[in-house]
């Protein structure tokens, strides 16, 4: 079997499957974040809008619960394979938790945003997040209160780094896609995408996905195994 670092420019993309070992609840498994509030109301704009303290209370909750996680083989993996092939690989999370950098990854692209950084909705300001982000804060920046909101992506909301990400997965030689349901879009889209640019791919899952029929390899464990084994 060829070794990562021989495939040329990789893409990985990765869910909230890839922490889950690490202690980090996913959103779709049995008893997962979406079976415990609704999605409606605390990961969108409009229930951000209805009741910004329930927003902000549910994420300053999942913030706190980063400093009782660690990252876990498959992070790391990861990591290794950045700092053993530069230039060859692409990470893109639809993670908010800050794992992969934990893990000593250089280059992560957090589409869906990150639960360690604030934003302000009047001015646009980005920060590091204290514990109690609430709308009762004052922006750094502009000074006003009442837009600071978590920088995270919500439902019906553009993801970040749209452009440079389809310019990296269409110029990839493997995509591989770890520990999602792929069940949100844009991200469920990219291996279609892949797959017409004729990009081998690579799923490594728990279970099969949504999208697992379209993957050209599909190998289902525990990320903390099928990581390392992959990159090793
Ligand atoms: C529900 C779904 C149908 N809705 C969408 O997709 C919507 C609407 C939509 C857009 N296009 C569509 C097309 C068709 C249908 C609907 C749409 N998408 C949007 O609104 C997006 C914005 C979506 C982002 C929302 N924010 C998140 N997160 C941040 C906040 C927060 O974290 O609170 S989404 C959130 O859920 C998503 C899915 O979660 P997963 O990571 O996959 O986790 P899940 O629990 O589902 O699965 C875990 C998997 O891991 C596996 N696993 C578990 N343990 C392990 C283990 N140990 N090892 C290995 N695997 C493991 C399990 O088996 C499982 O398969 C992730 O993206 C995650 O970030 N915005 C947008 O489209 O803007 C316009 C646009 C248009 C064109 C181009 C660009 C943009």
């Amino acid at each position: 079997m060829k070794r990562a670092g021989d495939i040329g420019a990789i893409f990985v993309l990765t869910g909230a499957g890839i922490s889950a070992e690490s202690g980090v609840e996913t959103f779709r498994d049995v008893g997962g974040i979406w079976s415990k509030v609704r999605l409606e109301d605390v990961a969108t704009p409009e229930g951000f809008a209805r009741d910004p303290q329930k927003v902000h209370a549910f994420y300053n909750a999942r913030r706190a619960g980063l400093a009782a996680v660690d990252p876990n083989p498959a992070h790391r993996a990861l990591a290794r394979l950045e700092a053993e092939f530069p230039g060859q690989l692409t990470l893109v999370t639809q993670n908010i938790d800050d794992l992969h950098e934990r893990a000593g990854s250089k280059t992560v692209i957090h589409m869906h945003g990150e639960l360690v950084r604030s934003l302000c909705a009047r001015c646009g300001a980005r920060a590091d997040a204290p514990g109690d982000l609430s709308t009762t804060l004052a922006c750094g920046a502009c000074g006003k209160v009442g837009g600071m909101r978590p920088d995270v992506v919500w439902f019906g909301e553009m993801p970040y780094h749209m452009d440079e990400i389809t310019e990296r997965l269409i110029s990839a030689d493997l995509f591989v896609s770890i520990g999602t349901s792929g069940a949100v879009y844009p991200a469920a889209g990219f291996v279609a995408e892949a797959r017409s640019a004729g990009i081998s791919t690579l799923e490594l899952n728990l279970e099969p996905s949504e999208g697992s029929f379209l993957f050209d390899e599909a190998r289902h464990g525990l990320a903390s195994a099928l990581v390392p084994a992959f990159v090793d």
